[in-house]
């Protein structure tokens, strides 16, 4: 069957023997193949330094992509075809001369060149110089490097620069997985394309905003990764200011990666600082203890396998930000994640405030404001809690709270959701970088985050412990419960 893109490319898959490639990106790739989105002559070079060739690499990929791949979904022919167009080639970063093989493979003159750092991220620089060395960085190329940039704002400097003395910022495609899911890209069309609640997204009509990423899971088998960056740096600082952009920014005038990441900008660039003084009411940090997981005993943090039993790393975070500007000022976010929660649960509440003049039974006040939430997984889809008469001839004008729901699995037809890493793939093979973040908003995050973790290390406070399987240390609670609210809860 003809492809229905013309994109052809060869993609250089650095690291391509890893965790992430092997759970990610190719599955992300098979499934492009599966839906006709590979365009006819584009090639995968697998680069890795393990001992094995193409023969083996393709044997090994068939086995995962079997394992990975829901039934359902999986076709041994199409995957077969798929594996024909992957080339192992052996290779340590380190070396230079090693990346002449690189140049023999590439394809120049007909196919754009896509270089993938799928490697921790001390690699970039060093990948991107021995490439210009081998003459292999031409104006067609295009990069995609992997959270996390760096581990503060100094490392970010040093990696960006590193990746900028050898690429345009318009051939780097930093990725944040988050912007790939299909419900975040969503929060677009929700705020842009529907007046209804583009015209109420303000401090006039909303009070506050809640943005909770839970996770079920630990940290997998992590633990030396993780360990060193603690869930501010490997969710706060990516995907969840990524998510507070969104809700917040202001209308962009189109849909252009630089009109959408300027607005995030602006964002970032107002989130009011966290002072020392602040922590208390504004930040709270949890490690979680032995507990429960999907009704199994869990170990806690410090017991996970290599885990270093001294460590005060943080595996959850809560935060009360604010943002100082017209639309905002006044309207607290809170927003927490965090490892070993009851359940892998993504979800933006967005409180309204309530009518200017209340009329009903004062016992129903509480009740009497308008709640958007929006699921971003599982179970995508939204609902809006409306008010409305109870219905019945004894129940006078008491009211009762009730959702406008919709279930995008349901209304849409069931269609298959893409998992976030196949739309972005195919958005660099299309050369669309909105969906990817700029070295700008990279630094400004991490400027703003930066504050926390020295006020952090500065109070020597010990994060708080939380049991697993709870929703973290009831300090997130207190503070929330401090300024009259709750965390949602769907009763
Ligand atoms: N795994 C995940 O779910 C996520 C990962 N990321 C990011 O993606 C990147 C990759 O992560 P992940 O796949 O987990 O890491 P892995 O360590 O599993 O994979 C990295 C790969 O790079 C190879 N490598 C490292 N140095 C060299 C070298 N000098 N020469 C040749 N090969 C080398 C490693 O080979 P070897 O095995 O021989 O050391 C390994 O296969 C990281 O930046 C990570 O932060 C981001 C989000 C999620
Ligand atoms: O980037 C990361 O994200 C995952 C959570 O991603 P999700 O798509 O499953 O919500 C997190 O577990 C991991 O620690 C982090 O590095």
């Amino acid at each position: 069957m003809v492809s229905k893109v013309d994109t052809r490319c060869d993609l250089m898959l650095f690291g391509a023997l890893g965790d992430l490639a092997q759970r990610k990106l190719f599955p992300a790739l098979y499934q492009l193949a599966r839906a006709n989105l590979l365009a006819e002559g584009s090639r995968i070079l697998a680069i890795a330094r393990t001992e094995t060739d193409t023969a083996g690499v393709r044997e090994q990929l068939l086995d995962r992509l079997q394992q990975v791949i829901r039934p359902d979904e999986f076709d041994r022919s199409v995957a077969e075809a798929f594996l024909q167009r992957v080339e192992y080639q052996l290779l340590d970063f380190n070396d230079p001369d090693g990346f002449s093989a690189l140049n023999n493979w590439r394809d120049s003159a007909h196919n754009e060149l896509i270089v993938y750092m799928a490697t921790p991220p001390a690699m970039y620089g060093v990948i991107a110089r021995n490439l210009r060395t081998a003459g292999c960085c031409t104006d067609r190329t295009r990069v995609v490097v992997e959270k996390p940039i760096g581990h503060d704002l100094e490392s970010s400097k040093v990696i960006n620069d590193e990746l900028g003395e050898v690429y345009r910022e318009n051939q780097l495609f930093r990725i944040d997985h988050y912007l790939g899911k299909e419900t975040v890209q969503n929060l677009i069309a929700l705020r842009f394309a529907n007046n209804l609640f583009a015209s109420q997204w303000d401090q006039n009509h909303i009070s506050h905003v809640e943005i909770t990423v839970a996770e079920a899971v630990g940290i997998e088998g992590r633990w030396g990764y993780f360990d060193k960056a603690g869930q501010i740096r490997d969710m706060i600082q990516n995907h969840l200011l990524q998510l507070l952009c969104l809700i917040a920014m202001d209308p962009p005038s189109d849909l252009s990666a630089d009109s959408i990441r300027d607005e995030k900008v602006k964002v970032l660039k107002a989130l009011r600082e966290i002072t020392p003084d602040m922590m208390e009411r504004y930040v709270v940090r949890g490690q979680y203890t032995a507990g429960t997981s999907g009704g199994q005993p869990v170990p806690g943090y410090l017991e996970e396998e290599g885990a270093n039993r001294g460590s005060e790393t943080e595996t959850f975070v809560a935060l009360k930000v604010e943002i100082d500007n017209w639309r905002w000022s006044g309207v607290p976010f809170y927003i927490r994640t965090g490892k070993r929660l009851p359940e892998k649960l993504s979800q933006i509440i967005i409180h309204f405030k309530p009518a200017p003049h209340y009329i009903f039974d004062p016992d129903q006040k509480h009740l009497a404001n308008n709640k958007l939430i929006i699921r971003l997984q599982p179970d995508e889809g939204m609902a809006l809690k409306i008010l409305t008469k109870d219905q019945g001839l004894d129940k006078g004008m008491r009211l009762r709270q009730g959702p406008l729901e919709l279930t995008f699995s349901e209304t849409f037809d069931a269609e298959r959701i893409p998992d976030a890493y196949e739309r972005l793939l195919w958005e660099v093979m299309k050369g669309n970088q909105y969906l990817f973040v700029r070295r700008d908003e990279v630094e400004h995050a991490w400027r703003w985050v930066d504050r926390v973790i020295r006020n952090w290390h500065d109070s020597g406070e010990p994060p708080k412990r939380y049991a697993a399987g709870t929703w973290g240390p009831v300090a997130s609670i207190a503070m929330i419960t401090r300024d009259g609210r709750s965390w949602y809860e769907d009763v």
